[in-house]
């Protein structure tokens, strides 16, 4: 009998990389992942058939937004079937017997980096290089034996490259969580979904963002998100990112046919079920 093919997942950043937490949290273990450099390189991957799905960061509670990865979302067209909030434990680490004191470089993913500034900012004398991934810059310091590096990661890392906690917990804000979303190239119908993203654009006219906004109020559809994001070519016009959350189906369905009379190029990214921020 042929072996059942793995389900193939594109996560940015390597094996131990927090994509690869999030995705092995969202599908279970016996998932492939699928390595990818870059939030592009990502999106590349699910779009020629090499992953069947893509985990992708879209905003950390300390440090924002990823802004890139909304125009990507614009570009790509892929359906969001998902989200995971995931909790974030940044920690500094090493090569066995560095201590804190021998370090000339911290190097991480620059959206760790941005979760830990009020603790780089304490250190004098440190750079602070940026690398393509958490994981990536554990492997680095283990595998170049960087003995005046350290590297911010997560504790798989640490295991996994050998490499010794000299801080842990160094996230500026102890509830840290990314929220990830699940992405595929087919949209599918989720009878269980209490959730949407859309983007719109809207007259640069007194109260029109404001009367797209109202229509959801007005049907009870609370909105949990909302990112402009710059028109590429037309300076200070904006399209607009909205998630919002239904308890009545009905009251989505309505917001969207009101909606789409008010608003410009309405996209919907996709319907899907919402997901619980728990802390650990
Ligand atoms: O570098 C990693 O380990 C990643 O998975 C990337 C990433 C991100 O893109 O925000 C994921 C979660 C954390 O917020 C830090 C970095």
């Amino acid at each position: 009998m042929a072996k059942k093919k793995k389900t193939r997942v594109a996560i940015q950043g390597i094996t131990a990389s927090f994509h690869e937490v999030a995705a092995f949290t969202y599908f279970g273990e016996s998932v492939e992942t699928v390595e990818c450099l870059t939030f592009h390189q990502l999106c590349e991957s699910l779009k020629n058939g090499e992953s069947d799905y893509a985990v992708m960061a879209i905003e950390n509670s300390i440090a924002g937004s990823i802004l890139p990865n909304y125009f990507l979302l614009q570009s790509y067209h892929f359906s969001i079937i998902g989200e995971l909030y995931l909790p974030i434990h940044m920690h500094l680490m090493a090569l066995p017997g560095v201590k804190i004191e021998n370090l000339k470089c911290i190097e991480s993913h620059p959206m760790a980096i941005r979760q830990c500034t009020e603790f780089l900012h304490a250190l004098k004398g440190v750079e602070i290089r940026e690398s393509d991934d958490t994981a990536l810059s554990a492997k680095r310091v283990k595998e170049l034996k960087l003995k005046d590096t350290a590297a911010i990661a997560n504790e798989f890392a640490a295991k996994k490259f050998g490499l010794q906690i000299l801080e842990k917990r160094i996230e500026t804000h102890k509830k840290n969580f990314t929220r990830f979303l699940i992405l595929t190239k087919r949209s599918s119908d989720n009878a269980t979904s209490n959730k949407a993203s859309m983007y719109f654009e809207v007259a640069n006219e007194v109260g029109s963002l404001a009367d797209a906004l109202m229509t959801f109020k007005n049907n009870s559809i609370n909105l949990t998100k909302i990112q402009s994001i710059p028109i590429i070519g037309k300076p200070s016009e904006y399209s607009i990112h909205v998630d919002v959350e239904w308890k009545k189906r009905k009251n989505y369905d309505d917001a969207l046919k009101q909606v789409l009379r008010q608003v410009k190029n309405l996209n919907v990214l996709g319907e899907y079920k919402k997901a619980k921020i728990e802390y650990k």
